[in-house]
């Protein structure tokens, strides 16, 4: 029993591996670049290709009818973003698109594997650096073959932070953004990070690098690998209220400890965003 979707978790180490050697390849060749939901929010025929080749494996190995899935590009195509108690893989095929467009160098796969709502692995392949962080529940957390902890600073001026600021640019999601940021910087903190790309963020804060990543508005596919990795790492997952956190909520604190937690949640100001399975 405690075995349980262990034949998943390898298979889905292998298939980010693979997934990752197409987007190396692919960032050597002229990209074409398409927008989504607005003229920053970038999509490339890479992401749509990965995407399937994912998607496609897992269904050739696994059965069609028994598990679901929900990845960024079905989802931004119109297939609606349900999760169920079925077996449900989510799917980020690349994370830090805008990245990957300007070849700045981190671009993650992401691939979790959730059953009854709850998160049992999480695979994020970070292709470009060639490192693949994994974790299964109960397991503990590796990047590559070492185990992996979170960081064991309690003291907030001792800490670095990851935040980013997504794609909505209406002015006053920005101001938020940024006003939480100046809070922050101002406690003071020792620095302010963004790798951009949520997953590879998350993977910083399960290795130690830094105490904590939080961010309004990223999805469920950003996230759901990197929160098994930062779990068994020993870290914490919240709302940004200081609730409980909603994997579909597009709201998440991830951070090495609660104090961390806790004292960042004081400065952010939250905005309203539309969940990931809202009915539209
Ligand atoms: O679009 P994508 O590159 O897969 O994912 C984005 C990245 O994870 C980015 O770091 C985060 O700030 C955005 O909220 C995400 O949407
Ligand atoms: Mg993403």
């Amino acid at each position: 029993m405690c075995d349980q979707w262990k034949e998943e978790f390898e298979y889905a180490v292998q298939v980010a591996r693979a997934a990752g050697a197409v987007i190396r390849k692919a960032g050597e060749c002229e990209i074409k670049v398409q927008t989504k939901s607005c003229a920053v929010d970038l999509v490339t025929q890479t992401d749509d290709r990965v995407e399937k080749i994912i998607i496609g494996s897992l269904k050739e190995q696994f059965g069609e009818g028994t598990h679901c899935f929900i990845g960024e590009e079905s989802v931004s195509k119109g297939k609606p973003c349900v999760f169920t108690d079925k077996p449900t893989w989510i799917i980020d095929p690349v994370d830090g698109t805008t990245n990957f467009v300007h070849g700045f160098p981190f671009v993650a796969v992401s691939i979790a594997f959730a059953v009854n709502k709850k998160l049992e692995f999480g695979v994020v392949y970070s292709c470009i650096e060639d490192k693949m962080y994994k974790a299964r529940k109960g397991h503990g957390a590796f990047c590559d073959d070492e185990q992996i902890q979170v960081s064991d600073v309690k003291d907030i001026n001792k800490s670095i932070i990851i935040s980013e600021h997504g794609t909505d640019r209406s002015p006053e999601k920005v101001s938020k953004i940024f006003s939480t940021m100046q809070k922050i910087l101002r406690i003071p903190v020792h620095g302010l990070r963004g790798s951009g790309t949520a997953a590879t963020n998350m993977c910083l804060v399960a290795c130690g690098a830094s105490e904590a990543f939080f961010e309004i508005g990223i999805h469920c596919w950003d996230i759901a690998a990197g929160v098994v990795i930062v779990r068994e790492a020993g870290g914490i997952l919240l709302d940004v209220d200081g609730g409980e956190f909603d994997l579909m909520s597009r709201r998440m604190v991830s951070a090495n400890n609660k104090t961390i937690a806790d004292r960042i949640i004081k400065e952010i100001e939250i905005f309203e965003v539309v969940r990931d399975d809202a009915e539209i």
